[in-house]
């Protein structure tokens, strides 16, 4: 199997923006309003109103157009009504052992746990049901998440911002501290957030590929579905990326609507056909710029590469083989 690079795409490579092939961002409460000069003072050979025109054109361009939101609650924080209450304790708490009270981690480097209230899910989903009902109504092109989904819609751009700014830095981040130190889990700066969507007629499976993030936290919104298994086959750095999976690195997950999963942008990965219903994701790819200007110095990744580990190892076990060779052979005793 071999294995892609999941990229949040550029304005004119796999996603699609404007036309004019510039990456447009969307706002949530447009500038719809704004009133052009009359250019009647203006000494020209055309027409006043095509500078007008033209005045509006470039507005709505810069600035942005968009759809008022369905939810005004939640584009703000509100975390009692967004989080199950295990998981507010578990981070008010923010230990060690307050966070491997609420999760399991069925294979080493992937966290389980229940995070969101089946409200939140729901209103999340309709909103951008709502957002890409705009988005055809108005034959808008948009961005696509990534280079690999061609359905689902980036965050950020109709105005959740500010609300996956705070996920990242209130609630991923100090988990990421105690999960992911070695991958920049404490410096977490930046973030790319998307619903990917599956189903019949979206996008129906994920191939195998590592993401463009340290640490990735990937949420079941809804809605019903069959299929769509997360498969997971061991965390590699940039060399050993396409290396053997080990038996022990093999774990199928069936998502569960309201629950998340947490794991090293690193860990190979890919989602299984949805072969029925319509399966809908949260996805927050959390980078730190600090790792990665860091990684650009160092060889070894045996702290979380399992291939890096895997040469390590067996380096060692080398080294003691020879020793010992040379121990017997310094006292006599030819080796059998
Ligand atoms: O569909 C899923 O659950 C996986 C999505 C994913 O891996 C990604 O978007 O990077
Ligand atoms: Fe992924």
């Amino acid at each position: 199997m071999s294995l892609d690079e999941h990229k949040k795409p550029s304005g004119n490579g796999n996603g699609v923006a404007l036309s004019t092939q510039v990456a447009h961002r969307l706002r949530l409460n447009p500038s719809t309003d704004h009133k052009p000069d009359s250019y009647e003072d203006l000494q020209s050979d055309f027409s006043p109103l095509l500078f007008s025109s033209l005045e509006r054109v470039i507005h709505l361009f810069l600035f942005g157009v968009g759809d008022q939101p369905l939810h005004g609650e939640l584009y703000t924080m509100n975390a009692v009504n967004f989080f199950v209450p295990s998981f507010l304790k578990a981070i008010n708490e923010k230990t060690d052992e307050s966070f491997r009270s609420i999760l399991v981690e069925p294979t080493p480097g992937v966290y389980v746990f229940e995070m969101f209230q089946p409200s939140f899910c729901e209103m999340l989903m309709s909103e951008v049901e709502n957002f890409e009902r705009w988005v055809h109504d108005t034959k808008f092109r948009i961005m696509r998440p990534n280079t690999m989904n061609k359905y689902g819609a980036v965050l950020d751009d109709f105005g959740l911002e500010t609300i996956l700014d705070k996920l990242m830095d209130e609630y991923i981040r100090p988990m990421s501290k105690v999960f992911f130190p070695e991958v920049g889990g404490l410096t977490l700066d930046s973030h790319h957030g998307f619903v990917v969507e599956y189903g019949v007629d979206r996008d129906v499976e994920l191939g195998f590929h590592v993401d463009d993030s340290e640490v990735t936290l990937n949420v079941c919104l809804g809605k019903q579905f069959y299929g769509g298994e997360l498969f997971f086959r061991g965390v590699r750095c940039d060399k050993h990326v396409n290396t053997e999976t080990q038996p022990e690195e093999i774990l199928d997950y069936v998502h569960v609507p309201g629950r998340a999963v947490l794991h090293r942008g690193r860990h190979r990965h890919g989602a299984r056909a949805t072969t029925s219903g319509h399966r809908c994701n949260l996805i927050l790819w959390c980078r730190s710029s600090v790792f990665r200007e860091l990684k650009k110095y160092q060889k070894d990744f045996s702290s979380w590469c399992g291939e890096c580990r895997r040469e390590k190892r067996e380096r060692q076990r080398l080294s003691i083989t020879a020793t010992k060779l040379e121990l017997l052979k310094r006292d006599g005793i030819s080796a059998s």
